[in-house]
């Protein structure tokens, strides 16, 4: 860890509480005590929750409150701005990827992401958008592997049936939904075992947004997925557990409630979830 908070590590209620609401499935991702500053501001203050295998989980909370934050906390891109720093643990299936035996590549390889605007390379062909990852994550491949790789997850992604015919066009020239799924595609071919998306449709049409939905239910039982969203109606539709974020009054963030979906909408037990989720605030 890069910084060590002097602040007492006493853990709250309400965060002894989000553990033991989280169900008990294998935690894919296990983040404990996440304190997160961008020079001396405290974003995070000990954030702990743990993100069950083969599911979906979402980040909810108004605009500021940590979400993009601890996502980028989980596989370790938090790192890679100037000034910041963090504290506490991030167990990948009981391993931390903090550990200094752990290389960055590998644990950005397990932990993919897909950012808020799609990102391919516009100039790259479909086809090479898709196994570009493999080149940085040092991968090899022979060209029959590639075609099936591309194939695989181009399908996984809900992509193959719409550019099987155009695979050598450029990444640029497709939706911006298609590249949307392109980027999952991409993500997908270094096998990763959880993948990131920080609001993966703000940039996307309805129809392109329920598209990415599906391909988000369908990836789930394979891949573990940690999604941020403003929209509720999508954390209710895709998510199996979410986690409720804060940052009241220029206070660090916090998780004010976790659990699972249903009972995050229907029968939350903090006031101020009910009022969120019910869009009387953020
Ligand atoms: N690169 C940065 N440098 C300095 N401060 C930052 C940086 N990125 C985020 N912050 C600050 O950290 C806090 C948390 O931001 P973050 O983007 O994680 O929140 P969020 O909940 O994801 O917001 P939104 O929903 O608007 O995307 C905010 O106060 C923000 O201004």
């Amino acid at each position: 860890m890069t910084q060590t908070t002097t602040q007492a590590m006493t853990r709250t209620t309400t965060q002894a509480m989000t553990r033991t609401m989280v169900p008990t499935g294998q935690a894919a991702l296990d983040a404990r005590e996440i304190s997160a500053w961008f020079g001396d501001r405290k974003v995070l203050d000990r954030v702990s929750l743990a993100m069950p295998a083969g599911s979906v989980t979402a980040l909810i909370g108004p605009s500021g409150c940590g979400k993009s934050t601890f996502l980028r906390t989980l596989n370790r891109m938090h790192e890679l701005i100037p000034s910041a720093s963090l504290a506490g643990e991030v167990l990948l299936f009981g391993k931390d990827v903090y550990d200094p035996g752990v290389k960055l590549t590998d644990a950005r390889r397990e932990i993919g992401m897909v950012f808020q605007k799609p990102n391919p390379f516009p100039a790259m062909s479909i086809y090479d958008n898709v196994v570009a990852g493999l080149k940085l994550t040092g991968g090899r491949a022979r060209r029959a592997e590639k075609d099936a790789l591309v194939e695989e997850c181009l399908g996984k992604a809900g992509l193959w049936v719409e550019v099987r015919d155009r695979l050598r066009q450029p990444g640029g020239a497709l939706s911006g939904g298609q590249q949307q799924r392109l980027c999952i595609a991409r993500s997908l071919a270094v096998r990763p075992r959880v993948l990131l998306m920080d609001e993966p449709c703000s940039a996307l049409d309805p129809t392109s947004t329920r598209r990415i939905e599906q391909t988000i239910h369908e990836l789930a039982h394979e891949v573990t997925i940690v999604i941020v969203t403003h929209n509720m109606q999508q954390a209710a539709r895709v998510s199996q557990q979410c986690a409720f974020f804060l940052a009241e009054q220029g206070t660090p963030g916090v998780i004010v409630e976790a659990g699972d979906t249903k009972t995050i909408f229907e029968a939350p037990s903090d006031q101020r979830t009910a009022d969120y989720v019910h869009g009387r605030f953020g």
